[in-house]
């Protein structure tokens, strides 16, 4: 943890499940500086993917148990229908009775925080739970990461959170009843723009462009709109706006989108996945 750095975090952050999400967390905390990678430790049951994080200076087990003795915020980054097996786990190297008061973070998609509070206080008694949703873009400092309160969490744990996860770029506290559909635009959206921009890409190759010179184009395209939305505070209508002039080429580029069903193609993957996280929820 590198001294003066005012986003240094002093605590032992654990990851139990150690895949693209967890990484994602993980990777953008040391490249912040906010951690050293030895404040980490991840477990997994295979080595699959535990190698990066050793390459990393992080320690890595077969045992969950271990993540939760050695840590003091985990963070748990299973798949949801994983949660229960991987708490069961964790109970064969827990010494009974002398773990507990720990604060566990969910990143479950969709699975409700109280749920999580019950099952982990069976394992880990008088432990508290906050649920966030995050997005792989964390990994590069600019995440839109969100979060909602367990039943016994409090004002400290919630500070706690918003700070690691500030480090990968925005986090802002939303009501849980919010976490699915927020959820799906800041969890899977990076999943959407990715086909966006490799769509774009894909148009520019077809009209001549060498494939390495439109994808770049197009991140880059697609960061510059980011930033103009964000920064401007402008309505993204009138963005638009002044891109199009009259008879143009963007108006004519507009109106192939608008007639192909763009914006009710993107409107209702937000919604198919919102959907799919609370249908997960209501299953784990
Ligand atoms: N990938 C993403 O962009 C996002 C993922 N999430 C959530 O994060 C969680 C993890 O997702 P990914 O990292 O994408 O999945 P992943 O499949 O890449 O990683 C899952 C990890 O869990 C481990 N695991 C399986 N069983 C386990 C057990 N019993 N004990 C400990 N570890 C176990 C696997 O070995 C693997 O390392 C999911 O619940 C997902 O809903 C949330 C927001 C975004
Ligand atoms: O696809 C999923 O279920 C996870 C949650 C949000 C992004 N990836």
């Amino acid at each position: 943890m590198a001294d003066g750095n005012e986003k240094a975090i002093a605590c032992n952050i654990g990851f139990i499940g150690a895949g693209n999400m967890a990484w994602a967390i993980g990777e953008g905390l040391v490249k912040t500086g906010a951690v050293s990678s030895t404040q980490i430790i991840v477990s997994a049951p295979t080595d699959n993917n535990l190698g990066r994080w050793r390459q990393l200076g992080s320690k890595t087990s077969f045992e969950n148990g271990d993540v939760i003795k050695n840590s003091d915020v985990i963070i748990l980054a299973t798949k949801p229908n994983k949660l229960d097996e991987a708490l069961n786990d964790a109970i064969r190297t827990l010494p009974p009775n002398e773990v507990h008061s720990k604060v566990f973070v969910s990143i479950l998609a969709g699975v409700k925080v109280d749920g999580v509070h019950s099952k982990v206080n069976a394992v880990v008694p008088k432990s508290r739970v906050v649920r966030v949703v995050p997005n792989t873009p964390v990994a590069v400092g600019a995440g839109a990461s969100i979060y909602c309160r367990g039943p016994t969490a409090t004002t400290e744990d919630l500070n706690l959170v918003k700070k690691i996860f500030s480090c990968g770029g925005i986090c802002e506290e939303v009501p849980e009843n919010l976490m699915d559909s927020a959820g799906a635009l800041c969890g899977c959206g990076p999943a959407f723009i990715y086909i966006m921009i490799e769509a774009l890409a894909d148009g520019a190759v077809k009209m001549g462009v060498p494939r390495a010179m439109a994808t770049k184009f197009a991140a880059q395209t697609v960061k510059g709109a980011s930033m103009m939305v964000l920064e401007t505070g402008k309505h993204p209508g009138l963005l638009k706006d002044e891109v199009c002039s009259p008879g143009g080429t963007t108006i004519t580029g507009v109106h192939a989108m608008e007639r192909l069903g763009v914006r009710s193609a993107l409107m209702d993957a937000i919604e198919a996945a919102a959907k799919r996280s609370i249908e997960l929820g209501n299953k784990y």
